[in-house]
């Protein structure tokens, strides 16, 4: 199977975030790829993944940055797909430097920027279920039911309160 989504990270030391990403992606039975991608110490790569992700039939494109995390919007200045970006949390700014970094895109070349680190990694991926949801009925009762569990598992929780 081809793979719907990517989902690209900086580094490897981006992956205990973005597994939230591929953990949520599988239990919506998504195709997707993994793959350490990074603008500034692989930039030839970067530019390959980004022009031929189209082509080889994914349709959004997550990308995991810390620091300077030009990594989504050099991604989305190459590809017309949607590009979601996951601002990872960094031990000496606490993710606002990667944040801003992939938030303030200029008009013209939009990033779908998510909240930082772990909650952001997961909804990323329910952002491209979402996406992916547009055109595919099966797909968006997924989304309602889990919407539903979720509503659900909150209303109970009240009788936890001991
Ligand atoms: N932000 C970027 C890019 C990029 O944007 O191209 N490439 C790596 N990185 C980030 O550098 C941080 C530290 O990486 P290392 O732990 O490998 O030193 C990671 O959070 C990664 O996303």
């Amino acid at each position: 199977m081809c793979p719907k989504v990517s989902v690209i990270m900086g580094s490897v030391s981006d992956w205990e975030t973005m597994k939230e990403t591929v953990n949520m992606l599988a239990q919506f039975g998504i195709d997707y790829e993994k793959k350490v991608v990074s603008a500034h110490r692989m930039p030839q790569e970067m530019l390959a993944h980004a022009k031929e992700a189209q082509s080889s039939g994914v349709q959004v494109i997550i990308a995991g940055a810390g620091g300077a995390a030009h990594l989504p919007g050099m991604v989305a200045a190459n590809t017309v797909l949607p590009v979601i970006g996951v601002p990872i949390q960094t031990s000496t700014l606490n993710g606002v430097d990667s944040l801003l970094s992939i938030v303030q895109m200029p008009a013209g070349i939009p990033v779908a920027t998510t909240a930082i680190g772990r909650a952001g990694a997961k909804n990323a991926a329910l952002l491209a279920v979402q996406i992916l949801a547009i055109n595919n009925e099966q797909l968006k009762k997924k989304l309602e039911d889990y919407r539903s569990e979720m509503n659900k598992n909150a209303i109970e929780s009240s009788d936890k309160l001991v």
